[in-house]
């Protein structure tokens, strides 16, 4: 929590006002039973009705008063939860923007959403109910204390001797909630991964047929949602009636002593009804308190969940290799990864000069995008190195690194914006160099073909364009920019085969400059190239240009068959 906590450094002059003017109108209500108990015993006996006016006048002032305060503390209260978690999710987001590849695999992309969301939503809760109910619980239920003392001791002693058991109370039940809450959170978060899953594949479940196994899938993740929610609820609702109980039984002594006392004449009545009022206020107080305790457990658990995201440590951290004088543009040296257990890739060499172009080809989970991955830093090598201009990419700065590559990923994302902001991404381009990028990725037929043209405004992931045309816009982002590095990875599978012969021309003619590595399934798309790399089970298992693959690699010579004869 301290770190979260530290958030709200910036806010304390705010918060300090905030709680001048809660202490403020808390104390205003707090006058109101005590004015009440004055008119009844001093002021009603007297019968002269000004009198009796003024103190209604009082009353009235003291309440509009307490309700202003209040008012303003609580705004008050809302903006400063506002802005310390809008700080907060900022650097939430940024530092998830900085996770690695195995940092991103750890923590799972549904788990790191709903800590950007629901989490920070439980922090913001926390900090306006502490500045709100925090303030103003403890002062109803002490300020009541103190002020019943000195109206009747005798009745405030019972009452006082029940709050030792509501402490103890509070305490054993929010210590067995929090935990749960942690438990409620990880249900959710895989609620959330059910939920994406399902939406993005909605099609091919209608498709297949899967509605109803999907359905039973969201019907037992919900409900393991739904019991932990009960769980931690009912743990935590025992709380309220526990110390209604407990307050009602001294309230009942209150009465039952009390109408003694007035009978006696050692009290009055007035003191008898503030001390009843007095009552209802402290039970406003410790209802208060057991709701921060439940919206603490919470935000607690939330707090550790976006504390562990915020202090993890960069684990590609740049290195200080020295470089080594090389004529190659990119080099592979011996490389070897593991994602966790099993090697995904064994001992990996290549070299390309720049322009050279080079084709990936492999059988699916060979480790053709892994090599892709490690290349542009997502992750670190487990052995050997891999060399950009002779440095090794573990030397250089992410930012700088990144700025080098155009990319089209498998399944990349288009978002619901218009084509050319989808090919501008954020980058200084102008419409002349998208309009290019376009052409050269063969897009520009369809696009002219589109109302609004470059201004289309596409669906969420592209949905209004056919695969082939996303595909396009997808390579058309790569290009743009003239990227000194470009990678295609199975980004033309859905092109027709002339449309595949243009890009490759286009890409061979214009960018001579870019050394290119296009990761394919059809040797068609990667006969011409360069170089070729056939991977199998993440080892090499034949390197060089197709004529000399076809005589010496087994592998590429069954694709070959299995595709062109
Ligand atoms: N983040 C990850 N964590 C653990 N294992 C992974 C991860 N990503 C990929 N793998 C595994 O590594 C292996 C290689 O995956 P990779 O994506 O590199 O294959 P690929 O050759 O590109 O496959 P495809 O042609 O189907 O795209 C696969 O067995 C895959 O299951």
């Amino acid at each position: 929590m301290n770190k979260v906590i530290a958030y709200l450094k910036p806010y304390r002059n705010s918060m300090l006002y905030g709680l001048f003017i809660k202490v403020i109108g808390t104390f205003l209500d707090l006058g109101l039973p005590w004015v009440l108990a004055y008119i009844i015993d001093e002021v009603i006996p007297f019968k002269k009705i000004s009198y009796i006016l003024l103190w209604g006048v009082v009353m009235i002032l003291l309440s509009v008063g307490a309700r202003t305060f209040n008012i303003k503390a609580n705004r008050n209260a809302s903006k400063v939860a506002k802005d310390t978690v809008k700080t907060l999710r900022h650097d939430l987001y940024k530092k998830i923007q900085s996770l690695s590849g195995a940092q991103i695999d750890y923590f799972t992309i549904p788990s790191l959403g709903s800590r950007l969301t629901t989490d920070t939503y439980n922090i913001h809760s926390m900090i306006s109910m502490m500045q709100r109910l925090g303030v103003r619980s403890p002062i109803l239920l002490l300020g009541g204390i103190v002020i019943t003392s000195t109206l009747e001791p005798v009745l405030t002693l019972v009452l006082a001797g029940i709050f030792p058991f509501l402490i103890l109370v509070v305490f054993y039940i929010s210590k067995k909630g929090i935990p749960l809450y942690i438990q409620v959170q990880s249900s959710a978060d895989r609620l959330v991964r059910v939920v994406r899953e399902n939406i993005s594949g909605i099609r091919v479940i209608k498709a297949l047929s899967k509605t109803p196994y999907e359905k039973e899938r969201f019907k037992k993740v919900n409900r393991e949602v739904v019991n932990k929610e009960l769980k931690a609820g009912i743990t935590m609702a025992v709380t309220d009636p526990i110390m209604n109980l407990l307050l009602n039984l001294g309230l009942t002594l209150v009465i039952v002593i009390g109408a003694y006392r007035v009978n006696s004449g050692s009290s009055e009545p007035g003191k008898i009804v503030a001390f009843l009022s007095y009552f209802t206020l402290m039970l406003n107080g410790v209802i208060g308190i057991t709701r921060i305790f439940v919206i603490y457990s919470k935000a607690s658990a939330s707090a550790a969940r976006i504390e562990e995201v915020l202090v993890i440590e960069d684990d590609l951290k740049e290195m200080n290799i020295e470089p080594v004088q090389t004529e190659y543009h990119i080099e592979f040296r011996g490389v070897s990864f593991t994602y966790t257990r099993e090697p995904c890739i064994e001992d990996i060499s290549f070299a390309l000069k720049r322009g050279e172009t080079l084709g990936i080809i492999g059988s699916t989970g060979s480790g053709k995008t892994t090599l892709i991955n490690l290349l542009m830093r997502f992750y670190d090598v487990s052995e050997g190195s891999i060399l950009i201009n002779g440095r090794d990419v573990r030397n250089y700065n992410k930012q700088e690194l990144r700025k080098k590559f155009g990319v089209a990923f498998q399944n990349d994302v288009l978002f619901a914006d218009t084509i050319y902001e989808n090919i501008k991404l954020g980058r200084n381009l102008s419409r002349e160099q998208v309009k290019t990028a376009l052409t050269h990725a063969q897009a520009d037929s369809f696009i002219q073909e589109l109302e609004g043209k470059l201004d289309f405004k596409l669906s969420i992931k592209g949905s209004n364009l056919s695969g082939g045309q996303k595909q396009r816009l997808l390579i058309a982002r790569a290009l743009a920019g003239n990227p000194e590095i470009l990678i295609l990875d199975d980004s033309s599978s859905a092109l027709d085969y002339k449309t595949d012969s243009l890009l490759r021309k286009a890409i061979r003619e214009q960018y001579h400059d870019t050394t290119s590595i296009i990761i394919a399934q059809r040797i068609s798309s990667i006969m011409k190239l360069d170089h070729i790399l056939v991977v199998e089970e993440g080892k090499m298992a034949g390197y060089g240009t197709h004529e000399t693959l076809l005589e010496t690699c087994e592998v590429y010579q069954e694709i070959y068959h299995s595709q062109m004869m």
